[in-house]
């Protein structure tokens, strides 16, 4: 951060100390404004993509199936007749041994977590290919080397190292998406239910508790309402959570993969992380709010009826499962096409509730690997030549991942960045004049003020949520209370950050009581609104304080103040240069004669002249100061205007925002009304 030099000697009265005042604060919020833009730029990144060949198992080699597949020697190439393949890496089948895929692949992504980056890891593949295997998910086979159970050890001895510099909080969620229905695997009101009729264990869940709702938020976040979040301090917790889970999940028998899952599961870790700053001062100043998810994604495979053996209930959830995938097909078609990219041409994301879940996944804000699973029997030729076309596209999805920074805590750090350029300032003055010393000095108490408001505020924050923890606690004392609130209060608290209610669940809602239900949208919605109401209430009072600090310098006085000091030092430098023009004269005049005398007077004038020149020389650095200061003032009466756009942006967001909460609160209004009416008349 480079910082300009006023000469405090020129600032002497009460007015021109307001004059500096106004530099220094001009030139501060240049620094600070260009730091806040570099820190918000984006990553971008490409999803990458791994091949992962499974041996031929079983049933394959009871039929005496061929290995189709091949790999060529020392390249991530993959061959399969006459079509050839370039991925980011290939494994098994003498590709890179499959114990190399978690190092390579998610171990990265899990390191980036501890940044403030998200991370979706995504297997996809023909029924039977090795997914549930390679991910780990299936309390079976994979499920110590697979890669969710990796990821968790890599998270935890990661967290063990860190511990003592930062504060940590993790939360599981276990969802699937089973016939275009969200479910919560975690919930712990949900029995599990064992075999049922048709073959196919699953989850039960119990009618009262509002469905899960898929909702996007203000800055385009998709959250899930009402899934069950989890919090867990151990490894073994953590893991516990996914067996659960996976036993939960639905599973069926077909042709093709005795244990077949009939349901995309997403498995999701998220990292909360307190850093603390300045571990020798008390305060909380310098803490640093990150928060990343890593969304781990086991997908149904794609399946064909006739190869499956699949009818009545099995049929009808390939062809829900087929319709999840043709639709992540055409989102990865239309992100994977530079042509279509540039064209801006729509992504329907909206087509199904996978593509909108995995929305931020693919060509959004997570870094993302996609784990392509094949089977190399040459009797699933064609389906492997499916995969392996699907994820080549893949490849050329571009996606946006930026570090998920509390907006307070960026706050923070703003204020901090301020205040260092300030220290700097004050350092490299040293003994500065004390008019100087003192504005500088009024400037950092109002900043360090300004800091502990928000410090007092997140802590308010904090408690809070504490103090809600705790309650839950005193008052039920059950575990499975207490794990339904935590999911209650999650849902609640990224509810308040949603600003729209798409995508709700519509499908089978037998048994689920309309009214609380009702009721329950509306207090959600409603809390959400008078949260969002309030951040804009606090964000125009923070931009209008701002906005007094611009207003408090008179544009036209500074720039008459300015216009004038230079013209002041133009007229200055005229005369010390004649001068200097006349001494030179008269020098080599005297030069002439060179008596005793005139030797003196020679020396005296040479004396002279020289102080001359170094005056010269200060008043042009005096004058280019000043001509910097005018820039600097044109720069700020720029940014003035920006924000008081901002600030006339916000007021039309407020009346926006009230004119909704009234409208909605008027709806439920008369909602409830007609049916008490109709409650009445029965
Ligand atoms: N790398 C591997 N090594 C050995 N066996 C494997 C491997 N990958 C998968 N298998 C075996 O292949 C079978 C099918 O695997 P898995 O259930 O993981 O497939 P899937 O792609 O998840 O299938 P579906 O989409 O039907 O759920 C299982 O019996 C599993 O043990």
């Amino acid at each position: 951060m480079g910082c300009f030099a006023v000469n405090a000697k020129e600032h002497t009265t009460h007015k021109e100390a307001e004059m500096l005042f106004a530099e220094i604060y001009f030139h501060c919020c240049f620094n600070v404004m260009e730091t806040a833009a570099s820190a918000t730029t984006m990553e971008d990144c490409c999803v990458k993509v791994a091949v992962h060949i499974r041996p031929l198992i079983g049933d394959e080699k009871l039929q005496a199936c061929k290995d189709c597949v091949a790999v060529v020697p020392g390249k991530p190439q993959v061959q399969l007749g006459t079509h050839s393949f370039t991925f980011d890496h290939v494994y098994g089948s003498t590709g890179t041994p499959s114990s190399a895929m978690f190092e390579e692949c998610v171990s990265p992504l899990v390191d980036g977590l501890f940044q403030g980056y998200n991370a979706t890891v995504l297997a996809y593949g023909q029924t039977g290919s090795g997914k549930t295997y390679t991910m780990g998910s299936g309390c079976k086979d994979g499920a110590q080397t697979g890669l969710i159970p990796q990821a968790m050890s890599a998270l935890f001895n990661k967290i063990e190292s860190l511990k003592h510099q930062i504060e940590f909080q993790l939360h599981v969620s276990f969802i699937e998406i089973l016939k275009e229905e969200v479910r919560d695997l975690l919930d712990p009101n949900s029995s599990n239910k064992s075999e049922s009729p048709n073959g196919q264990n699953g989850k039960v869940n119990i009618p009262g508790k509002p469905p899960i709702q898929i909702r996007e938020t203000s800055n385009g976040v998709i959250t899930l309402a009402g899934s069950t979040e989890c919090g867990v301090q151990t490894l073994k917790e953590m893991a516990d959570c996914l067996e659960h889970g996976s036993l939960s999940r639905a599973t069926g028998s077909t042709n093709m993969n005795n244990q077949s899952s009939r349901s995309h599961a997403i498995f999701t870790i998220t990292v909360e992380q307190i850093r603390k700053g300045d571990s020798n001062s008390n305060d909380s100043m310098g803490d640093e709010y990150l928060c990343a998810k890593l969304h781990l994604v086991d997908l149904a495979g794609s399946e064909r009826a006739k190869r499956t053996g699949s009818d009545g209930m099995r049929f009808k959830e390939g062809v829900h499962i087929n319709k999840g995938l043709l639709a992540l097909g055409n989102v990865i078609s239309a992100l994977g096409d530079e042509k279509k990219r540039k064209e801006g041409a729509h992504v329907p994301y909206r087509d199904s509730k996978l593509t909108r879940l995995l929305q931020d996944s693919l060509g959004g804000n997570s870094r993302t690997v996609m784990i392509a699973c094949v089977s190399p029997a040459d009797i699933n030729a064609e389906e492997t030549l499916n995969t392996l076309k699907y994820a080549n596209r893949a490849r050329n999805i571009q996606n946006k991942p930026v570090v998920n920074r509390d907006p307070m805590s960026s706050e923070m750090l703003k204020m901090r960045q301020q205040l260092e350029c300030l220290q700097a300032e004050l350092c490299a003055r040293g003994g500065g004049s004390s008019v100087e010393l003192q504005v500088l000095r009024e400037r950092i108490a109002w900043l360090e003020a300004t800091n502990q408001d928000l410090c007092r505020e997140l802590h308010v924050y904090r408690s809070r949520g504490i103090a809600i923890d705790h309650s839950e606690m005193d008052t039920k004392g059950d575990d499975s209370f207490c794990l339904e609130n935590e999911g209650i209060k999650r849902s609640l608290q990224s509810s308040v950050d949603s600003s729209d209610y798409q995508m709700s669940e519509s499908g089978d809602s037998t048994g689920i009581d309309e009214e609380a239900a009702k009721e329950w949208e509306h207090t959600l919605l409603q809390d959400s609104m008078d949260k969002e109401l309030h951040e804009l209430n606090k964000r125009l009072e923070q931009k209008e304080s701002e906005m007094k600090l611009f207003g408090g310098f008179d544009t036209m006085t500074l720039k008459q103040h300015f216009g004038k000091k230079i013209m002041e030092l133009e007229d200055e430098k005229r005369a010390v240069q004649k001068e200097r023009d006349r001494l030179q004269t008269e020098i080599e005049n005297l030069s002439a004669t060179s008596d005793g005398q005139t030797q003196k007077l020679q020396d005296l004038h040479s004396h002279k002249l020289k102080s001359l020149e170094s005056q010269i020389l200060d008043l042009k650095k005096k004058k280019d100061s000043q001509v910097q200061i005018m820039k600097q003032k044109q720069k700020s009466d720029e940014a003035a205007k920006k924000l008081q756009d901002e600030i006339q942006f916000i007021k039309a967001q407020k009346v926006q925002l009230q004119h909704r909460i009234k409208q909605e609160a008027e709806q439920f209004r008369q909602w409830k009304a007609s049916r008490e009416k109709e409650l009445l008349q029965a």
